[in-house]
Order: C-alpha cells, then sequence, then structure tokens
C-alpha cells in the first residue's frame, strides 16, 4: 500500500557526510518523515546562564547546489532547559566542507545547562533554496503593504492600537524610526 505520507522526492537524492569524529552517530531522523537529523555535541560542555558556545558536532556534509542546511534547535531541550541555537537558523552553505558547529546559548536565567558528549543538541533541516539574480532598479513596483511593517497589521495586544510610525528616510538620514515608535 502507498504511505499517504510519501512525496514524489522520498528517497529520490541522498546527502554525502563524512564523520571527522568516527564515533559520532550518523545523522538520523528520530521518526521516518522527520524534517530534520539530530546532530550531536562531540564535548562535555556546561553553559551558564545567559552564556554561548560553539560546539563541534564531527558531520561534514557536501549539500547539493540549490538546497541550503539550516540549523535548528530542538524543542524539548529549549522548552525544558532554556536551549537554543543563536543564530537560529545556522545557515550551511551548499559549498561548506567543514565541520558543522552549533553555537548554543543558554536563555534560562538561573540554571546552567550541562550537556554530554553525545547529546543531541540541535537538528539539520536541508531545504531547497532559490538562487536568483540580484538586479538594482529605480523604482521598485508598488503594493498594498508598501513600507509596512514590524507590527503595522496589530493583531498583538502588546503592540496597542496606535500604527506603528514609518518614517521614510534616504541613506544618510540617521537611524530608522524605531519599531515600537507610535504616532
Ligand atoms: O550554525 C552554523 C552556521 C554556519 N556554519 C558554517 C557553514 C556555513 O556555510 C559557514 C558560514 O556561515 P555563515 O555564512 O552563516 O557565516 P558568516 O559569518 O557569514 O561567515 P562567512 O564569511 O564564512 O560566510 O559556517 C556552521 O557550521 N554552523
Amino acid at each position: 500500500m502507498t504511505d499517504p505520507h510519501s512525496g514524489p522526492d522520498d528517497g529520490a537524492w541522498a546527502v554525502s557526510f563524512r564523520r571527522l569524529d568516527p564515533s559520532v552517530p550518523v545523522p538520523t531522523r528520530a521518526h521516518a518523515g522527520d524534517a530534520g537529523v539530530d546532530l550531536t555535541a562531540t564535548e562535555d560542555v556546561v553553559i551558564d546562564p545567559g552564556a554561548r558556545v560553539l560546539v563541534g558536532t564531527g558531520i561534514a556534509v557536501a549539500l547539493p547546489v540549490g538546497t541550503v542546511g539550516l540549523i535548528h534547535p530542538r524543542s524539548g531541550l529549549a522548552a525544558r532547559t532554556g536551549l537554543s541555537v543563536v543564530n537560529t537558523p545556522g545557515t550551511i552553505d551548499a559549498g561548506y566542507r567543514g565541520e558543522i558547529k552549533v553555537c548554543l546559548i543558554n536563555h534560562d536565567r538561573s540554571t546552567p545547562i550541562e550537556l554530554r558528549r553525545g547529546d543531541r543538541v540541535a537538528q539539520l533541516v536541508v531545504q531547497r533554496v532559490e538562487l536568483p539574480r540580484f538586479v538594482e532598479v529605480d523604482t521598485l513596483d508598488e503594493t498594498t503593504r508598501g513600507h509596512g511593517g514590524y507590527g503595522s497589521s496589530g493583531g498583538h495586544a502588546a503592540l496597542g492600537d496606535a500604527p506603528t510610525v514609518q518614517r521614510t528616510s534616504t541613506p544618510g538620514d540617521g537611524p530608522a524610526a524605531s519599531a515600537s515608535e507610535k504616532e
């Protein structure tokens, strides 16, 4: 019977990887169909509250051009301990052949996080990515959103009812208007 969750690309292509540290586990999905493969820490480390640390995974990959690897935090560790990735999602470029490292941060305000070698600390999601040319123009097409952003559509009690000020500025005008600035 056909798996209702299978897609047209299931099993269609592979990502070559090397274990730079021979005893780290092979990147695997916890469940078939999971978006990410888990990455493990290659060292024991204690992350103090608010501190960050760059941790090796012992894994290097050769992603096909037209794809990107994204390093995401793991939700269970985030919710239970405050562990996250500073630059989430981290970007693994197709041409990168070095060790994948994760820049971890402890968002908890009081409790250090103790990680052991082999702990699954982050996940790698591989996605297709567009590689467009960038073309400089004099004017951009008009849209209903225009310059509106940073909460301009409302819908959040903390932002209040007043629309945010959208100050138009030209290069050299100085810092842009604060996103929280109200009329
Ligand atoms: O979480 C991450 C993010 C990046 N990298 C590696 C792969 C990536 O291809 C390379 C460069 O990342 P990025 O482009 O984000 O860093 P940069 O600060 O812009 O450095 P560079 O000037 O080398 O591009 O570093 C990691 O191992 N882990």
